[in-house]
């Protein structure tokens, strides 16, 4: 625990730390020699020796005054300690976080981090300020206390010796049986708990289907397992209750018994062996607490284990001088080939192979292809979310790990699906695109994205906040705050992944126009959806099990007749390209009311 400590708060802050376990220790100890004085007391009382005794209790009350002062300090500095890591723990995390490539962030990890600051760094702190004085003490004190007994009488004391780990080993024992059953019984309540939230959830669906009079079977066995697991915890329990307790009277009777018959033998003066008997009542009390800790400190561990995975992940490498852009605007893959790294290892299975092509400045590229062609992959790696396994992925002309990654997204704006919007005002998630942005410009940027129109209706215009993750909107309605984004921001490259579903001709007219704006000023690439910014873009890309079919205008692709044709003509033919009778506005794009839809297939 002291080594997992040391690795989580890192070298600039070791000495507090040590400083803490020194006085920690010294005290555990000054504990032990404080309950070893009674001893003397003790047996100069009972012979009636009072000046003896007198004497003894003045250095009973000298060790006693020293404890606590070392008592105090300890505290203090755990106090101190704990501090240091809530602050510390907190920052590096933060720093650490910031360099970890952005494809680490999904939902698991998310979840991770945030159970991390909010509990982990938390119960790792408390760990320092109350649980390693209980731990220390409960083992140095009584191993002080048989080191005493060895000089005072080495046969009681070696037997006390031996009796410790027994104490230790049925304390913990009994703490695992009591904690197997817990973690049986949670693992059951975390089942039923979940299965309890489905029901819930899928009340839509199970209603749509029927399933609301049979029961729901998964849930139903879940709350009996948890039935189960219940019972068995209250039968198991009993014995585990019993063993520590059980342990320090069995050897409290055989220390007892081997005193008795040492004193029978005349090796031991009766008197003394009382006050021997008296120490060894004071030894086992916090050796069998520490049992009791055993599952407070595995759970501080895996605390501490998790907040050292997260440190240990390998940041994004970071040249020392970002290289200058060269080509403002483009945008190349070079025989790219990338797998998402497995658990664990980086071998994961391919899903980009050998992608070549190349977007020039300020010009639009469909990216097309069916359901797990690639395609989000392939801007992920554009915005170095990943690295690449082979090959290159350039921006601005330049290989995107030559870029530091504020250099590298000063160039990019994102427009993903799952557009995640802060509990602010509009105007305050827009602003984000460009911080330094005048109130003008920031409006303007979100008249173009049609976020004004959305604005219109919130009961407080500009000052509604949106609620966490911006749930008061609609997907489009998010979209178009993260157009607006994109729009103040002015990068000379947009990365932008429509949204799948079909679109309202009122948002569609919105996006088309946004749309409008950020061709005038960037280069587009854009995992397409829409039959506009297919026809209309200057290149559209071909994805098929992640490698480029095929390349080309949409005419010159659909002369070819090959994949793009057929899958073309197959959506429209089968499952119709929707042509939506929205508003054409601006230029640029051959049909700019049309929007396409297609089920699995963009
Ligand atoms: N974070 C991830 N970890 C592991 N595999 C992933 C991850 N994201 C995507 N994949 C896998 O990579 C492949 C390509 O997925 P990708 O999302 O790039 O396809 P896509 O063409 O964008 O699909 P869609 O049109 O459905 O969004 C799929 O097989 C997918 O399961």
């Amino acid at each position: 625990m002291i080594r997992d400590l040391t690795a989580v708060l890192g070298s600039a802050h070791r000495a507090v730390l040590f400083r803490y376990l020194v006085a920690l220790f010294a005290y555990a100890v000054a504990q032990g020699l404080s309950v070893a004085l009674l001893v003397p007391v003790l047996s100069d009382l009972l012979t009636g020796d009072t000046g003896g005794a007198a004497r003894w209790t003045g250095w009973l009350a000298g060790a006693v005054l020293v404890t606590l002062g070392l008592h105090y300090v300890q505290a203090m500095l755990g106090f101190k300690v704990a501090l240091v890591i809530l602050t510390t723990l907190h920052h590096r995390l933060g720093d650490h976080v910031a360099a970890l490539p952005l494809g680490w962030f999904d939902g698991t990890t998310v979840g991770r981090l945030t159970r991390m600051g909010a509990k982990s760094v938390l119960s790792i702190a408390g760990s320092c300020a109350h649980l390693l004085q209980p731990l220390v003490t409960g083992v140095l004190t009584p191993a002080t206390v048989v080191v005493v007994m060895l000089f005072l009488d080495w046969r009681l004391g070696l037997a006390t010796l031996v009796c410790s780990p027994l104490i230790l080993f049925a304390a913990r024992l009994s703490v695992r049986l009591l904690n197997r059953m817990d973690e049986l019984n949670d693992a059951a309540g975390v089942e039923a708990s979940g299965r309890v939230l489905e029901f819930a959830r899928n009340q839509p669906v199970l209603r749509a289907f029927g399933r609301t009079t049979d029961g729901y079977a998964p849930l139903e066995a879940a709350l009996e397992e948890q039935r189960a697991a219940s019972r068995q915890q209250v039968w198991m329990s009993v014995p585990g209750m019993l063993l520590g307790g059980f342990a320090v009277q069995v050897c409290f009777s055989a220390l007892i018994g081997v005193g008795a018959s040492l004193a029978l033998d005349g090796a031991v003066d009766p008197v003394e062996l009382v006050a021997l008997l008296a120490l060894v009542a004071r030894f086992a009390g916090p050796l069998a607490e520490v049992g009791d800790f055993a599952a407070v400190v595995r759970a501080a561990r895996n605390d501490m284990g998790r907040v050292r995975a997260v440190l240990e992940e390998p940041p994004l490498p970071e040249p020392e001088r970002s290289a200058p852009v060269t080509v403002p605007g483009a945008v190349e893959a070079d025989g790219v080939r990338f797998g998402y790294p497995g658990r664990g290892d980086r071998s994961g299975d391919v899903v980009l192979e050998d992608v070549s092509f190349t977007v020039a400045p300020r010009t639009v590229t469909a990216l097309v292809g069916a359901s797990g062609s690639g395609k989000t992959t392939l801007t992920r790696l554009i915005a170095r979310f990943f690295d690449v396994d082979a090959g290159t992925v350039r921006v601005g002309g330049v290989d995107v790990r030559d870029q530091s990654t504020a250099a590298l997204m000063e160039q990019l704006s994102l427009v993903f699906q799952d557009v995640y919007l802060f509990d602010d005002t509009l105007i305050g998630n827009i602003r984000v695109g460009r911080p330094d942005a005048d109130e003008e410009e920031v409006l303007e940027a979100a008249r173009l994205a049609g976020v004004d129109e959305i604005v219109a209706r919130l009961p407080e215009g500009w000052e509604t906040r949106v609620g966490e993750a911006g749930t008061s909107l609609s997907g489009g309605e998010r979209q178009r705050v993260s157009i607006a984004r994109a729009l103040l921001k002015g990068a000379p490259i947009v990365l932008l992944d429509e949204a799948t579903a079909a679109l309202d001709p009122e948002n569609e007219a919105y996006v088309q126009r946004s749309m409008d704006a950020l061709r005038a000023t960037s280069t587009l690439l854009v995992i397409a959806h829409r039959l506009s910014t297919v026809t209309g873009a200057d290149q559209i890309v071909v994805l098929d099990e992640g490698r480029v079919a095929e390349r080309g205008t949409h005419q010159e692709l659909m002369a070819l007749d090959g994949r793009y044709a057929r899958f073309w003509n197959e959506r429209h033919r089968a499952l119709g390209w929707r042509i939506a009778t929205g508003t054409r506005s601006g230029s640029g794009t051959d049909s700019g009311s049309s929007s396409a839809t297609g089920s699995g297939t963009s």
